[in-house]
């Protein structure tokens, strides 16, 4: 079997390209960086440090690389069993259009073996919305044929995966947790179905990827914003602050009922989930630090994501949000030089202050006593 990886990033090399070539398929990675594909193409392997009560180095080898701008993108697409993704939500709509151009290839080489494309991102149904920008790029008269050959199958993707720490600064080796979780939908599939060791098939994915985004990705954005805003560099440090600790207990707790409500989930069962997080969060061996969790703050702060839409989901059932609130007040004073998004709501607000800042990028009406709540939490901590 052959696969083809965008993302020769955290994720992409710390677990789902690992994953991947653990299992003995032949992989490429695509990727812009050209450090890393050099890297990658002169040693054809890389070291992901596993980090816990005892330190494991894995060795993953017989790997290749390629730019993912070019011609020889387009003949992977062409050519192999699997694409997968690790690349950003917002780079999917980037790389769609290689993505067509390869299905067009392979229609037209005559390539009818079943192709599965999984995006890998912290968003809810990201291959849908990549599917979406491919049928966009591709031409009309390929499209019935990519609906009958290529299944574009949902997942959601669980794994603590910081920047390493790299003593020699290996631009390859990565440091991941123990834990790792990859369920996507067998439900999307072409052909049959893959056994891939530590891919897990479900047909009732919308549950798992909410829990998953809206459990573990609203606490660890919560302990990002409010760390930073407590002066706090990693997430360890911000989780073990009793006063933070505190809201992101209270605001997953908030975002569990709205989860148990809506997928009947056993209450004990969640209660256990959100603790086993907070140990997560709380990892000594991984430095994880609270800019990269918080990066991209408005796409946090958008409607589908991991802070708004617990919120709407408290609204829908008339529970409480107190604690979400916190959180989203505290999205709002996000600062980083690098994240270009940071800058964005820096300007926002300047130009029109919390209230319509708040309505704009997260679709909530700016006269409704939930944003009225935000803005009067944003100026507490002012
Ligand atoms: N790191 C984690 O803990 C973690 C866990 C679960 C899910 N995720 C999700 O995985 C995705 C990637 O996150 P990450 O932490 O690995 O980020 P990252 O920045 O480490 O990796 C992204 C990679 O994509 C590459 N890239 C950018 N543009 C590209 C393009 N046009 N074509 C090909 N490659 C391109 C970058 O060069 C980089 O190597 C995100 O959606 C993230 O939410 C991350
Ligand atoms: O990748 P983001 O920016 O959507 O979210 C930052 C972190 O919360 C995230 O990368 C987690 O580490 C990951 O989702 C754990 O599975």
């Amino acid at each position: 079997m052959k696969a083809l990886h965008f993302g020769a990033g955290n994720i992409g090399r710390g677990f789902i390209g690992k994953l991947l070539a653990d299992a003995g398929i032949q992989l490429t990675f695509a990727d812009v960086n050209q450090v890393v594909l050099d890297a990658l193409n002169a040693r054809h392997s890389y070291q992901v440090h596993v980090v816990g009560e005892q330190e494991q180095v894995d060795t993953v080898s017989n790997v290749n690389a390629v730019s993912s701008i070019g011609d020889e993108v387009i003949d992977l697409i062409a050519e192999v069993d699997l694409v997968t993704t690790a690349v950003g939500p917002v780079v999917l709509e980037r790389i769609a259009p290689s993505v067509a151009k390869g299905l067009v290839l392979r229609r037209a080489n005559g390539n009818e073996k079943p192709l599965n494309i999984i995006a890998c991102e912290n968003m809810v149904r990201g291959t849908s919305q990549l599917k979406a920008h491919v049928l966009k790029a591709l031409p009309e008269d390929d499209q019935a044929w990519v609906e009958e050959h290529v299944g574009f199958v949902d997942s959601a993707v669980d794994r603590i995966v910081p920047p390493s720490a790299s003593a020699t600064n290996d631009p390859l080796e990565v440091t991941v947790e123990t834990f790792s979780e990859w369920i996507v939908d067998k439900t999307q599939f072409k052909g049959e179905l893959p056994n891939i060791a530590g891919m897990e098939l479900t047909d009732n994915l919308m549950a798992f990827v909410e829990r998953k985004l809206f459990t573990l990705n609203t606490g660890h954005a919560i302990t990002a914003y409010l760390g930073q805003l407590a002066g706090h560099q990693t997430i360890r440090d911000a989780i073990l602050d009793e006063k933070i600790r505190a809201v992101v207990k209270g605001a997953m707790d908030e975002s569990g009922a709205v989860l148990i409500k809506r997928y009947g989930f056993d209450a004990d069962k969640h209660a256990a989930y959100i603790q086993k997080i907070l140990g997560r969060f709380e990892n000594p061996y991984l430095k994880d630090d609270v800019e990269r969790v918080g990066r991209q703050p408005l796409r946090k702060l958008s409607a589908g994501d991991r802070l708004i839409k617990p919120l709407l989901g408290t609204l829908e059932y008339d529970l409480p949000h107190a604690n979400l609130v916190e959180g989203i007040a505290a999205a709002m004073h996000y600062r980083s030089e690098q994240d270009p998004q940071a800058q964005e709501l820096v300007a926002l607000l300047t130009q029109t202050g919390p209230q319509a800042t708040l309505a704009q990028v997260s679709g909530l009406d700016a006269n409704s006593d939930v944003v009225a709540q935000a803005v009067k939490a944003y100026n507490a901590k002012a």
